[in-house]
């Protein structure tokens, strides 16, 4: 079975998937692998600098993120052209990892994928678990982590779908407002509804 673990940006995903980690669970982090398929030397990299210049480059051959990040996330065109570039890439090398999972034995893998709805990935899944937050705590904790300004963290919110949309195709929500603690306990009881 494939849990599809989803949200927005900084409603805690990573948090819920380090707790499923903890348990045992194989996790592919599609945030991970997105780094991976941009690494140095790569076809993929060399077209980003071709498609977005030598801005999004640092010195040392590497990808520049909060660079490439101010013009994507500004722009849903560059966006758009970002995710064509980017996502077939990042779709292979998850099944790559989920098909070797399997051959070996695993019985249950995580895929946290932050864009499952906005890229349409839901028959990826058999189960969809959404980790939801308020707007406001939202907002919050993006800017606390990321030191954003209100606007950019605005910016990046209103770059995904809403999280309400989200919720509403989800087999499982986890409110994750307050402690770290609770959103523990809704996991475990999710876990147990669902015989994993
Ligand atoms: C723009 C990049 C370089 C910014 O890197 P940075 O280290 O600042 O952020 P990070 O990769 O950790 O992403 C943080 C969060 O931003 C959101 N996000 C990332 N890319 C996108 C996107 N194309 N559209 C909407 N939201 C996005 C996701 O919620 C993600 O969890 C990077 O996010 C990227 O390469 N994005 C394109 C690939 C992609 O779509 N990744 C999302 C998962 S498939
Ligand atoms: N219940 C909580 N209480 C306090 N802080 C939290 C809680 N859950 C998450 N956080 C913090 O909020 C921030 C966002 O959480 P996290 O990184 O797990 O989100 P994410 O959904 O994985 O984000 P992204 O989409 O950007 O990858 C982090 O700094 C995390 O430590």
């Amino acid at each position: 079975m494939i849990i599809g673990l989803t949200g927005s940006i900084a409603s805690g995903k990573s948090t819920i998937s380090a707790m499923l980690k903890e348990k045992g669970f194989p996790i592919i982090d599609a945030d991970l692998v997105a780094r991976q398929v941009v690494e140095p030397g790569t076809a993929n990299l060399q077209e980003i600098e071709r498609v977005f210049g030598h801005v999004v480059m640092n010195e040392d051959g590497t990808l520049n993120r909060d660079s490439l990040g101010q013009l994507i996330f500004h722009d849903p065109a560059k966006r758009k052209q970002l995710n064509d570039l980017m996502h077939p890439a990042i779709r292979n090398e998850m099944l790559r990892m989920r098909d070797k999972l399997f051959e070996q034995g695993q019985k249950t893998i995580i895929m946290d994928i932050p864009l499952l709805f906005e890229s349409r990935l839901q028959h990826f899944v058999d189960k969809i678990l959404v980790v939801s937050v308020t707007e406001e705590m939202q907002l919050h904790r993006l800017m606390k982590r990321n030191s954003l300004s209100k606007e950019e963290a605005e910016t990046r919110i209103q770059s995904q779908l809403p999280i309400s949309e989200k919720e509403k195709g989800a087999d499982a929500v986890i409110y994750n407002n307050g402690s770290i603690d609770q959103s523990k306990v809704q996991l475990e009881s999710i876990l147990v509804e669902w015989d994993i």
